[in-house]
């Protein structure tokens, strides 16, 4: 019987990969760079569960710990970066309590964008789709490549719901506050050009050329001095502190967790589900808002 794969994997990126020559940046051929894939690709675009964010965080320590690690990509295995939150993870949201859905949404939010804590520059290689919480991750990355055929979207307000994993800190801080409120507000689902007109991602590339791409910005940061860039991203990421990025993550889960329990999440997903346009009720807020 063929071994499952494991829902998140990371391999060594080959020097010649990263433009660089086959000693790579150490002479005994290791490039600096490692390539982390998402792997739940059985039906549903690398939707991301309790067991990916579990699988998440036993990478994201190992990789504290690689000696040699100077730079990180990630991506998508298969068609999609990520669809986001997976429909059986919405639907027990939509089951369980509020006080369990904040703990559980808290644990989930703040695994992924514990990406921003790797002591190396990420790289989000957008694939495909990434939506919702699948777009979150990708803005936890520092920096965002996407294939010209990814379609992109912060889509919450379409399931009935508000924001998750930071994204209205991390997305205004990115880009601008008009250009968050235009994505977080509508939900649009977006084309990698637009991303790009938008500042979102940093290039556009034909999707056989997007690994590529990523792993050699990588490449070129794994060349330079590994002190100067780890101080420098110390000081490029402290502009957007932890504390804050954990704070808001905290904040939208509290909401989300009740407005997981509205009708307008309901008919919101079921429409999502459906690819149907949604009815949603009149304002029906909780007094949380
Ligand atoms: C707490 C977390 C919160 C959040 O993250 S909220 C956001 C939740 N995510 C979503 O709402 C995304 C929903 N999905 C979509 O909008 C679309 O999909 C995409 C734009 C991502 C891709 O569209 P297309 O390329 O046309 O593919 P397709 O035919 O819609 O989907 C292919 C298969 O993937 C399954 N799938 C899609 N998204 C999810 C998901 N989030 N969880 C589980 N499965 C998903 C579908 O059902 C379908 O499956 P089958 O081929 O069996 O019909």
């Amino acid at each position: 019987m063929a071994a499952k794969q494991p829902l998140i994997s990371v391999e060594p990126v080959p020097p010649l990969a990263c433009g660089q020559d086959a000693g790579g940046v150490t002479g005994d051929g290791d490039s600096g760079v490692r390539l982390l894939r998402l792997n739940n690709t059985q039906g549903s675009l690398n939707s991301l569960t309790l067991d990916m964010a579990a699988a998440f965080k036993e990478v994201a320590d190992q990789l504290v710990l690689d000696q040699g690690l100077r730079a990180l990509v990630i991506t998508g295995e298969g068609r999609a970066f990520s669809a986001g939150g997976d429909f059986g993870f919405i639907e027990d949201r939509i089951q369980g309590e509020v006080e369990d859905n904040f703990r559980v949404l808290s644990g989930f939010y703040t695994t992924f964008l514990a990406l921003r804590k790797l002591p190396v520059p990420t790289i989000a290689a957008i694939n495909g789709p990434a939506v919702g919480g699948g777009m979150g991750l990708a803005m936890a990355a520092d920096m965002r490549i996407a294939a010209s055929t990814a379609k992109l979207s912060f889509n919450s307000v379409k399931l009935g719901l508000t924001p998750g994993m930071a994204s209205t800190c991390v997305l205004p801080a990115a880009t601008s506050h008009q250009v968050a409120c235009r994505l977080l507000l509508t939900g649009d689902l977006i084309t990698a050009q637009e991303a790009l007109e938008l500042g979102l991602v940093l290039q556009v590339t034909e999707p056989d050329k997007l690994l590529g791409a990523a792993q050699q910005l990588a490449g070129r940061i794994a060349t330079a001095s590994p002190s100067a860039v780890a101080t420098t991203l110390r000081m490029l990421r402290g502009r957007l502190p932890w504390e804050q990025l954990e704070g808001a993550a905290l904040e939208e889960a509290r909401l989300q967790a009740t407005f997981f329990k509205q009708p307008d999440c309901r008919e919101g997903v079921d429409s999502v589900k459906g690819k149907r346009p949604a009815r949603f009720g009149p304002i029906e807020r909780p007094a949380t808002t």
